[in-house]
């Protein structure tokens, strides 16, 4: 299967527990007609090294931007959600263009899909709570419909 996109993204790991301390890791993104896989790599040699995981594209629910805060990192200023049915994954692109990039082939993608999202939380959760709505159960419905 031929890659259709490929970047280095940073990846906001799932917070098991709201008090567990947030991480996040620079992964390569591999975009292909049916996954979004992530590996480890070597920045020295721009090599893929292990695959870390995946998410297959028909799984997918939702992709859309996610609104920062203002004390937002500077690597950390364009993040985009891909929202399958365990919740969102968080990933961080390096400029608007490539995140842009990224949004429009997925949204394409999502488009087919059998399960679609049509409301969404257009900011992170975080510590426990929704950021847009501050709605404390990670399950609840989204607060802003998806716009075309
Ligand atoms: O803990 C995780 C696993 C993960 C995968 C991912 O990228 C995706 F969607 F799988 F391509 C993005 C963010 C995260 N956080």
């Amino acid at each position: 299967m031929d890659v259709i996109l490929e970047d280095v993204f940073i990846k906001r790991s799932q917070q098991k527990k709201k008090t567990s301390p947030l991480n996040y890791k620079e992964r390569l993104f591999v975009l292909t007609q049916d996954r979004i896989s992530y590996y480890d790599y070597d920045a020295e040699k721009g090599k893929r090294k292990g695959l870390k995981g995946y998410v297959e594209v028909e799984k997918i629910k939702c992709v859309a931007n996610v609104f920062t805060e203002d004390n937002t990192p500077s690597d950390r200023l364009f993040p985009f959600q891909i929202i399958y049915d365990e919740g969102p994954l968080y990933v961080f692109a390096k400029s608007d263009q490539i995140r842009k990039h990224w949004v429009h082939e997925l949204k394409n993608k999502v488009m087919c899909n059998k399960e679609q999202m049509q409301k969404f939380h257009p900011c992170f959760w975080e510590d426990g709570l929704w950021k847009c709505c501050f709605q404390e159960v990670k399950q609840a419905m989204g607060c802003r419909v998806l716009e075309n």
